[in-house]
């Protein structure tokens, strides 16, 4: 569902050059729900301008749902962005009308296509998705932050875009209401099958989804995947690293503290996957 291909963005101004984004690859199936974790200025909001059809690449390759979005045109990038993308902004007051009510800004998007009687039986379903339905007839202002964001999510879901784009959601939430909005998204990415990229600087995020992507200046450094068994328990995160074309690999910090790697590790081929030593077990 999203392809993105050594993607490069470098902004240019006043003699200055900075390359947010250094040769990012990734890939996302359809009907995933994935966070992107990463450092204040590592590039998230920059990968999540470019997915959105905000912002065009220096260099690269990216698609989205089958569209090149490098290839389209001003018409074609307001088409993309109307159709094909639901986005939460991390502002709550930059996500809603604050003028309409729920129900009246859920069913805003779909202006466009539907009759009255459909738009507002569509707005009904969202809201009572995101367990918000008893709040449809009231404005922003007489929600709390986390109901907000709700709302939010629905109204970018009215009009069934292929991915759902949410840019640091919880940023403005203490850590409990913070929990219930990611349950939120995780309930609407199960039931709806919408493709979800969630772009945090919070790592407890992970706690939520079953991908962490880590991204470190402008490229992906690693992944945590978390599989859930069938009775509902976690079992224990999968760490993945990513290795480049000469076979450079970053391991993660907390290993390397763990272990006190230092200076040389010594490795082991096995027949099918190599061990890391710490060095000093070698003299
Ligand atoms: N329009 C721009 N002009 C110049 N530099 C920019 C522009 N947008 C982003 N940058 C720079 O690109 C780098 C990546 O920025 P980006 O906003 O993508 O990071 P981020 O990971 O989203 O950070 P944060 O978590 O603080 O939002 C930063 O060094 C930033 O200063």
């Amino acid at each position: 569902m999203i392809v993105c291909e050594d993607l490069v963005r470098i902004f240019r101004g006043e003699g200055v050059e900075v390359q947010a984004l250094q040769g990012l690859s990734l890939r996302i199936e359809k009907g995933e729900l994935v966070a992107v974790v990463g450092a204040s200025g590592s590039g998230k909001s920059t990968l999540l301008n470019i997915l959105s059809a905000q912002d065009v690449p220096s260099a690269g390759a990216v698609r989205v749902a089958g569209r090149d979005l490098t290839s389209l045109g001003r018409r074609g990038r307001v088409g993309y962005r109307r159709e094909h993308v639901g986005f939460v902004w991390q502002q709550t007051g930059q996500n809603l009308v604050p003028y309409l009510t729920a129900a009246e800004n859920v069913a805003l998007p779909m202006m466009v296509a539907g009759t009255a009687r459909a738009r507002r039986g569509r707005s009904g379903e969202l809201l009572d998705l995101l367990e918000v339905g008893e709040l449809a007839d009231r404005r922003p202002e007489e929600m709390s932050g986390g109901q907000q964001q709700r709302v939010a999510i629905a109204v970018a879901l009215a009009n069934e875009p292929d991915v759902l784009l949410a840019d640091e959601p919880t940023g403005q939430l203490d850590e409990e209401t913070s929990a219930t909005v990611l349950e939120a998204i995780r309930r609407v990415n199960a039931e709806t099958g919408v493709t979800t990229l969630i772009v945090t600087h919070d790592r407890a995020v992970s706690d939520h989804v079953a991908r962490t992507v880590q991204i470190r200046d402008g490229r992906v450094a690693g992944e945590v995947h978390r599989s859930q068994g069938e009775g509902g328990e976690h079992h224990s995160p999968q760490e993945y690293t990513v290795i480049d074309r000469v076979g450079r690999l970053q391991l993660p910090s907390e290993y390397v503290a763990r272990l006190q790697l230092i200076d040389r590790v010594r490795l082991t081929l096995e027949p099918d996957h190599v061990e890391v030593h710490p060095g000093k077990e070698q003299s």
